[in-house]
């Protein structure tokens, strides 16, 4: 568990990070989305202390990082930045090993976790491991970068806009591939966007930040249903509201008793989801089977409207 207490920082006369707070559970994600200049990224860094708070304290897993030296602080803590920081005249191996072999690891131990680490980012060792990063496309370059921050199991990962020089296409799947491998790992993340789409995709809860100050820290779907000032509904986005509110509630939720004709659709859909094939398949109402075939109901755009309704 990570808890953030009220850090503040300033340069000069102006506070870049002002009194903030929250806690971060093991194995979730945690978004820090806002505004440029809103603080993030030094929010970001005084967690692993590359910035020195002025004021307040993280503590991981109940231990002050104030306490814990530095060293054994990057080996804990991996960090992956925009643009990867990999090491260009170091091999992908070599990149990934690179915080193993500060460690002192052996290197028959070195040469297996590489290969773990590759194979679980979907690159054959064969293929890469002897690559230099400029060999690599973009998102190779983006998933080494991820596998060598946690090379060394950390007991959290932070990463700052790790996806920003993604074009769309590859980074919804760099997402996608993110959360597969955190679900696994069961890694605590805190990850600093200015994309709200990729803070609803990824966050377990998403922190809003705004001149240095946190204005609020909560599940996407709270944030949608009950934003703690205009400025977070409008961050939100309004027109988007409805669809995102759709994208938490699941067919099951909404269903109805009766047949229908058509595909059916599994109950576990998001009621986007269901709305988006309705609409693409011309039809007012679906079947919803389970994952055997069997119907257990049928799911309708009235349904659906009717569902919304109650959410806003
Ligand atoms: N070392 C520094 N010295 C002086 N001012 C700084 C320093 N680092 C950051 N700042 C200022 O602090 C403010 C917050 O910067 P920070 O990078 O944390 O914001 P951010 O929310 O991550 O922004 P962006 O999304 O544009 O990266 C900015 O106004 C920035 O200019």
């Amino acid at each position: 568990m990570i808890e953030i207490e009220h850090l503040s920082k300033r340069y000069g006369e102006t506070a870049v990070v002002d009194d903030v707070s929250f806690t971060v559970d093991e194995g979730e994600i945690a978004v820090v989305v806002g505004t440029s200049g809103a603080g993030k990224s030094t929010l970001l860094r005084m967690i692993n202390r590359l910035v020195v708070p002025d004021e307040g304290r993280v503590l991981i897993d109940g231990q002050d990082t104030a306490t814990i030296p530095e060293d054994e602080l990057r080996h804990r803590i991996g960090y992956v930045i925009q643009g990867y920081g990999l090491f260009p005249h170091r091999t992908v191996a070599e990149n990934i090993a690179t915080v193993p072999r500060l460690l002192g690891w052996d290197r028959r131990r070195i040469a297996a976790r590489v290969e773990e680490l590759l194979d679980l980012f979907q690159l054959d060792a064969s293929e890469f491991a002897r690559k230099f990063p400029h060999q690599l496309s973009g998102g190779q370059q983006q998933r080494v970068g991820v596998a060598r921050a946690l090379a060394a199991k950390p007991a959290l990962l932070l990463m700052d806009e790790p996806f920003g020089s993604l074009d769309p296409v590859i980074r919804g799947k760099a997402q996608d591939d993110l959360l597969a491998i955190q679900r696994r790992l069961g890694t605590t993340i805190v990850l600093v966007t200015h994309d709200m789409n990729e803070a609803f995709h990824l966050g377990s809860r998403i922190a809003v930040m705004d001149q240095a100050r946190l204005l609020q820290y909560a599940t996407p779907a709270d944030l949608l249903t009950h934003p703690a000032e205009p400025f977070v509904e409008q961050l939100v986005g309004t027109a988007e509201r409805p669809f995102r509110l759709l994208s938490f509630v699941t067919v099951r939720d909404a269903m109805e008793p009766g047949p229908a004709d058509g595909e059916p659709l599994l109950p576990t859909a998001s009621l986007r989801e269901a709305l988006a094939q309705l609409i693409w398949r011309g039809r007012t109402t679906l079947p919803v089977a389970d994952a055997s075939g069997a119907p257990v109901g049928r799911i309708s755009v009235e349904g659906i409207l009717a569902h919304g309704r109650s959410l806003s």
